[in-house]
């Protein structure tokens, strides 16, 4: 970072809300927005394309540090572009969530993904969406939140939104895999999910989207007048 840019946090598990409150966070401020959590699924789709073994750190990580992925924004959208093909509809599948929190676990994986995360922060500003954004990557952040929902609350939203898509979906299973998922990143050595020590800890088990976003506007607004 050669200039500072003010950084927002905003981290939780599978479902809570993270992706939908950072894009409205991002549109509102006209600030940056870094889904962390597309590198790593975009990390665990180049290892499958290229035959990868998701197991083999020795491997992952020259993979990791030459990724070649770029984030294009259309409209509301944003393309995701691997090496050329456009992975969009792949990455945001179960499966594909899954493979990434098993690559996420890997240390090295996750020191070679760090530079590229962190030089999303520029001018005038980030919104960063993950699991470490608050407490490792981003540790000096001006505004932290972690978002938060019980599973089933969880389990029940992703139900929707695929259903939206217009996928035939189980609820018992979406909630186990959100629970091995929530497992393996609550548990993990290196970098685990968990609220930073100076994170406004939001829970969004009975509020809706804009009552979520009410709430965070607000205790951003409170931290920013603060800290300029
Ligand atoms: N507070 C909320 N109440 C109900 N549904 C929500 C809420 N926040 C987000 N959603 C919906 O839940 C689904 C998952 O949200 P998303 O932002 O993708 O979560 P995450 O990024 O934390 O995995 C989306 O369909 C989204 O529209
Ligand atoms: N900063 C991050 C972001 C994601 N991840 C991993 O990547 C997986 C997919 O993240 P995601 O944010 O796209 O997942 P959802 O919350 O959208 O289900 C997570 O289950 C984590 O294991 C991580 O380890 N660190």
């Amino acid at each position: 970072m050669s200039t500072h840019a003010p950084v927002i946090t905003v981290d939780g598990p599978s479902g809570a809300g993270k992706g939908t409150l950072c894009m409205l966070l991002a549109e509102k401020l006209g600030w940056h927005l870094l889904d962390s959590g597309a590198i790593y699924r975009v990390l665990a789709l180049a290892a499958i394309h290229h035959g990868v073994n998701p197991d083999s750190e020795d491997a992952l990580v020259p993979l990791a540090a030459h990724l070649d992925v770029q984030f294009k924004a259309e409209g509301e959208l944003v393309k995701v572009i691997l090496e050329g093909e456009d992975v969009s509809s792949e990455l945001r599948k179960e499966e594909t969530g899954m493979a990434a929190s098993k690559v996420a676990a890997l240390p090295r994986v996750r020191e070679a993904l760090l530079r590229r995360q962190r030089a999303f922060a520029e001018a005038p500003g980030l919104v960063a969406d993950g699991r470490d954004m608050g407490t490792v990557v981003f540790p000096k952040a001006e505004v932290k939140i972690f978002l938060d929902a019980s599973a089933e609350e969880r389990a029940q939203r992703r139900m929707n939104q695929l259903q939206l898509k217009g996928l035939d979906v189980n609820f018992d299973r979406l909630l186990s895999e959100i629970q091995e998922r929530d497992d393996r990143d609550r548990n993990r050595a290196v970098a685990p999910l968990r609220p930073a020590d100076d994170a406004l800890v939001l829970d969004s088990t009975s509020l809706n989207i804009e009552q979520v976003l009410e709430q965070a506007l607000s205790y951003i607004e409170s931290k920013l007048t603060v800290a300029s």
